[in-house]
């Protein structure tokens, strides 16, 4: 089957009348949940309650023969240059793959790989054991990353989920220039026992250098230029600059440019998590990863869970034309898990160009945005049941909490069950008005309201189960979702590990910097006003 007959074919079943129908097939068919629930790496993902069929997921599965899918997780794999406007690879797999596995043209990856995982290690059980301390002799209590985007929102998302009580040392994040984010932080800390990593792949982030600026002087001026000296790392591509920082290099823990900034948690950027829940811990999320990795390298394609979660979306996004997605984790210590995902897939696939730079002929990547429940269910999910597009949700639900309230875990479960099933099946009208008519309502009270209490139903969700919230569950879980992104580059033709669209921005930020400290006028009318304005204000 050619491309062009695969992508008519899918969207073929998707104008079938009745195409996104989910209620009449789960009442039809029973045993549904067990045709559609598929397991790898310690994950359940059960894709029932959405609209696929076995010929919907036939034709999805043709369209990513057609598109040649599985060829390239295979070229990712090899270490070709998947990333072709940067001409690079994208071998995050070697960063939690065993010795000897992975290359990157001549480069033996995973050799680099371990030598920094062996290096990161010594400096980890070297602070915990207080063989590194700070410059009065004190022991490193607590971690600051300072970095943005993939240099901040991995870790910080890790080390929320990990982290517990009695773990080795406290981590804290600082992403945004914005220094009140830093006056915030500053009064809880301790210089004489606070370690600093800059976290940047390129060492030139506008935002990490201004605060690494201000977080070195703070320890400088209690501890002097040496003694700051000895509470800073850096965790970086650009050594040279790491250097000229003035960072030493025995505590400078690099990674290579074949390793995006959204998928590198994996990587040194990942010291933060080792430092805070231990180096066993790190070890345990690459292990879940690379359990992910093999199964997705392996698995044949219908029952290959980052392939079919990718060929769902592509039948949500390109078939029933549905924008956007909620990702709803069922636990408040996934609270950042959201955030995280926001940057990994709306960064990889917000493209509206092909590999070979010719507009895009169909949808690309979703919006995707969401918040822990029960959280969101207060918030926003009222426009995923009764607004007027779809929103396919994604649930994730671990089963065995790390606390000893079963009752509390049982109400936050049968949330997420509720909800999902809520979605699917929704409420007729016919049912409105019964439930209505057994409150005692009214015969008018029951016509008016009646359509304000019908749900339409038949809106998605996928579900994804995790034995308990561990290391590994969750190494495999973000791998999970960075393959899903992989198949829907190759679906669409896009290439998901580039972001020439932050670029404008930066650079038109560099000239406007001017215009605010009065030194030059601005060149747009309407930032000249803003600009104007902003000044008029700070008197
Ligand atoms: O790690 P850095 O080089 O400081 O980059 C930090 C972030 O900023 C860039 O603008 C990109 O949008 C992100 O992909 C990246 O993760």
């Amino acid at each position: 089957m050619t491309d062009g007959e695969a992508w008519g074919a899918l969207l073929a079943l998707g104008r079938q009348p009745g195409a996104a129908a989910i209620r009449s097939r789960l009442d039809a068919d029973p045993g549904r949940a067990a045709t559609f629930t598929h397991q790898a790496a310690g994950l359940t993902l059960d894709l029932s309650r959405t609209a696929l069929t076995p010929a919907v997921l036939d034709a999805l599965l043709a369209l990513a023969r057609a598109r040649g899918v599985a060829a390239f997780r295979d070229s990712m794999a090899a270490g070709q240059a998947v990333n072709g406007t940067e001409a690079r690879a994208a071998l995050h797999m070697a960063l939690r793959g065993p010795e000897g596995a992975f290359r990157a043209g001549s480069e033996d990856a995973s050799a680099a790989v371990h030598g920094t995982l062996a290096a990161m290690a010594g400096f980890v059980r070297a602070v915990h054991e207080g063989e590194i301390l700070g410059a009065r002799g004190d022991r490193f209590t607590d971690v600051v990353n300072i970095g943005i985007g993939g240099s901040d929102l991995g870790p910080a998302m890790v080390t929320r989920a990990l982290w517990q009580t009695g773990m080795p040392m406290r981590a804290h994040y600082l992403a945004n220039v914005d220094a009140h984010a830093w006056e915030a932080l500053r009064p809880t800390l301790d210089p004489a026992r606070t370690l600093v990593l800059v976290a940047s792949k390129t060492f030139t982030t506008q935002e990490t250098m201004a605060n690494a600026g201000l977080v070195k002087a703070w320890l400088a001026a209690s501890l002097g230029e040496e003694g700051a000296r000895g509470h800073l790392a850096a965790l970086s591509t650009n050594l040279p600059a790491t250097a000229a920082f003035g960072i030493a290099p025995d505590r400078v823990f690099g990674f290579r440019d074949w390793v995006g900034g959204r998928f590198s948690l994996w990587s040194a950027v990942g010291l933060s998590i080792a430092l805070a829940c231990g180096m066993g811990a790190f070890q345990g999320l690459l292990a879940g990863a690379r359990a992910m990795d093999e199964h997705f390298l392996a698995a044949p394609e219908d029952a290959n869970l980052p392939l079919l979660l990718a060929a769902t979306e592509v039948w949500h996004v390109n078939a029933l034309g549905y924008p956007a997605r909620a990702v709803l984790p069922y636990d408040e210590r996934l609270a950042r898990f959201a955030a995280h995902l926001q940057q990994l897939e709306m960064e990889s696939l917000g493209k509206r160009v092909t590999v070979q730079g010719a507009p895009v002929a169909h949808a690309t990547g979703p919006v995707v945005f969401g918040e822990p429940g029960t959280n969101a269910q207060h918030s926003f999910l009222q426009l995923i049941h009764q607004g007027t597009t779809p929103v396919p949700v994604d649930f994730v639900l671990v089963a065995r909490p790390d606390h000893g309230h079963a009752a509390s875990h049982r109400i936050l479960l049968a949330n997420a069950l509720a909800q999902a099933e809520a979605l699917a099946r929704g409420r007729t009208e016919a049912e409105a008005r019964a439930e209505m008519q057994r409150a005692g309502l009214p015969p008018h009270e029951i016509d008016r309201l009646a359509p304000h209490r019908t749900f339409p139903g038949d809106r998605p969700s996928v579900s994804i189960l995790l034995p308990a919230l561990t290391p590994e569950s969750l190494g495999a879980l973000v791998a999970l979702y960075e393959h899903k992104v992989a198949c829907l580059g190759a679906f669409w033709g896009i290439n998901p590990f580039d972001q020439w669209g932050v670029e404008l921005g930066k650079q038109l930020a560099g000239g406007i910097l001017p215009a605010l400290a009065g030194d030059a006028p601005a060149s747009d009318a309407a930032t000249a006003a803003m600009v104007a304005a902003i000044r008029r204000l700070q008197g």
